[in-house]
């Protein structure tokens, strides 16, 4: 059946012993829930619902949707520790971090909420008295594909300015973390969104493409894998569908040796070792200018050997087990052939076995730093999605430049420099969407977020998403007689 809002108490939970969320596949390597996966007929009904919905919510006025999204963002903020213990026991990531999450969902929300308010038209005037307008419209029912990473993030990214515009959502998440998203339905449902309007249905790549496909759905917005996008794509051109592709990365991270060393190295760590590495904006290409090369390197390799793995539910644990057993043998699998294409691990890069009986089964790994590495060895050029930070070494300014830009993505890159003229030029020329001066892998909702090249197009939050969930419509209005041809 289609879960939705009203369906979300019945997930059927394989193991319900203990205390009621402990028992996870990442912890413990269990499963903590099973679901049934949506098919055409589900998806069907919820496109139905979802139609329905947007009837009543597209006639609101922005102000009242304002309001909704609100009080929304209001039951987020109450539920903060809730949600974020969910999103641990979901993905693995660490409860410190579930919570800058469950930070940026909220104030989604609630940016989206200000401009649901503010979005308006333009008056034009024309000869004789006569003028035109635009007015901007939803699109209709929109569709939300979620990674596994950032599970209720993404749900909120992508509903937040969704329902602002008018339009309602049907959003299927990974089937990696399929739980924390109805929570998201159920507060939505409890701040007053009309039923169906932001509906969850679970599945793989069958229901996801049944949402593709369905010919009342009016937009898609995916956040996943390169080759998945690609099918997006086609199934989107089918149907003349406007889609937003938030995509993979190898971002590059660029530290000059008049950098703030500190803050580079602390930069380094946020760019490569959030959620387990399992972050597509990751700048895992460290290119550092060979004067501070050894230094710089020996800061981050202590800084990494500090960092505590273990059961991410508790406080002082910063990176929790990665997302399966397969995932976890694949990064294990890069950094062999790493090894074998002339890298040298600095430090972790192994299988990590928590001290606690009860995590063994876990798919926890050490945080891993290659050095030696070179611009055409594999860790280099492809996405690893683990705890991977490849440290490459450069002399000039117009050098790093070319090879930063030389891969076939573009989500983000970061600069590390005192000297602020070098850092606006050096971002001007990178061919990323997202760019970090001096930080990285900080993520406030006000600015836009999404990729060059193959990391996709469209873009999440700031006031630019509008028009990606939204059409523009122009009326003529005459004032005069016609002045016929005929
Ligand atoms: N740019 C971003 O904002 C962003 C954010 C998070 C993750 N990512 C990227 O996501 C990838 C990791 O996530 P993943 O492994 O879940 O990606 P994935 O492409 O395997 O799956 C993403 C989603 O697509 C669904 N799906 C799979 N095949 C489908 C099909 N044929 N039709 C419709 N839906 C289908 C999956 O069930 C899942 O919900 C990485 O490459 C990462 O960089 C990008
Ligand atoms: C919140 N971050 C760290 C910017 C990640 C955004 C989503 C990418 O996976």
């Amino acid at each position: 059946m289609a879960l939705n809002h009203r369906a979300a108490v019945s997930l059927s939970r394989k193991e319900p012993r203990g205390p009621r969320w402990r028992f996870c596949p990442v912890l413990l390597g269990r499963v903590i829930a099973t679901f049934a996966c949506s098919g055409e007929k589900e998806v069907n009904l919820a496109v139905q619902d979802a139609k329905a919905a947007f009837k009543i919510w597209s006639q609101k006025s922005g102000m009242e949707r304002c309001r909704v999204l609100l009080e929304a963002a209001r039951i987020i903020r109450e539920r903060r520790d809730e949600i974020a213990t969910v999103e641990t026991i979901n993905n693995g990531k660490s409860i410190f971090e579930a919570r800058w999450d469950i930070d940026t969902s909220w104030q989604c929300l609630e940016y989206y909420a200000g401009l649901a308010g503010s979005m308006a038209g333009e008056h034009i005037q024309l000869p004789g008295g006569s003028f035109g307008y635009t007015r901007r419209e939803p699109l209709g029912v929109c569709v939300g594909i979620g990674a596994w990473n950032y599970p209720f993030q993404i749900a909120c990214w992508k509903s937040a300015p969704a329902l602002a515009c008018g339009n309602a959502m049907i959003f299927k998440p990974s089937p990696f973390t399929p739980v924390s998203v109805l929570l998201l339905a159920e507060i939505y449902t409890e701040a007053g969104v009309p039923p169906g309007l932001f509906n969850v249905v679970q599945g793989g790549a069958a229901t996801g493409q049944f949402l593709c496909l369905h010919r009342d759905v009016a937009k898609v917005s995916f956040t996943g894998s390169v080759p998945t996008g690609s099918k997006i794509m086609e199934m989107a051109a089918k149907g003349i569908k406007p889609i937003t592709l938030e995509l993979g990365g190898k971002s590059p991270l660029i530290i000059f040796s008049d950098c703030d060393l500190e803050n580079a190295v602390k930069g380094a760590l946020m760019a490569n070792f959030l959620t387990q590495g399992e972050v597509c904006c990751n700048g895992t290409r460290v290119f550092v200018q060979k004067e501070i090369l050894e230094k710089f390197t020996k800061e981050v390799v202590k800084l990494t050997q500090g960092i505590k793995i273990g059961d991410p539910l508790l406080e002082g644990t910063r990176m929790g087990p990665l997302i399966n057993r397969p995932h976890l043998e694949r990064v294990l699998g890069f950094i062999k052939l790493a090894k074998e294409q002339g890298a040298k691990v600095l430090c972790g890069g192994d299988v990590y076995v928590p001290e606690d009986p009860k995590l063994k089964d876990g798919y926890y790994m050490r945080p891993c730093v290659l050095t030696d590495c070179r611009d055409d060895m594999t860790c280099v050029r492809e996405e690893i999605f683990g705890p991977v930070m490849s440290i490459l070494s450069f002399d000039t300014e117009a050098e790093v430049l070319e090879r930063a830009n030389n891969t076939t993505f573009g989500l983000a890159a970061g600069v590390f420099t005192r000297d602020i003229q070098r850092a606006h030029r050096v971002v001007a020329g990178l061919q990323a969407g997202m760019c970090f001066i001096n930080n990285y892998n900080v993520s406030p909702v006000e600015l836009p977020f999404g990729g060059y090249k193959k990391s996709g197009f469209g873009r999440e939050n700031g006031r630019v998403t509008i028009e990606y969930y939204s059409q523009l419509k122009t009326v003529c209005v005459e004032m005069g007689d016609v002045e016929s041809a005929f």
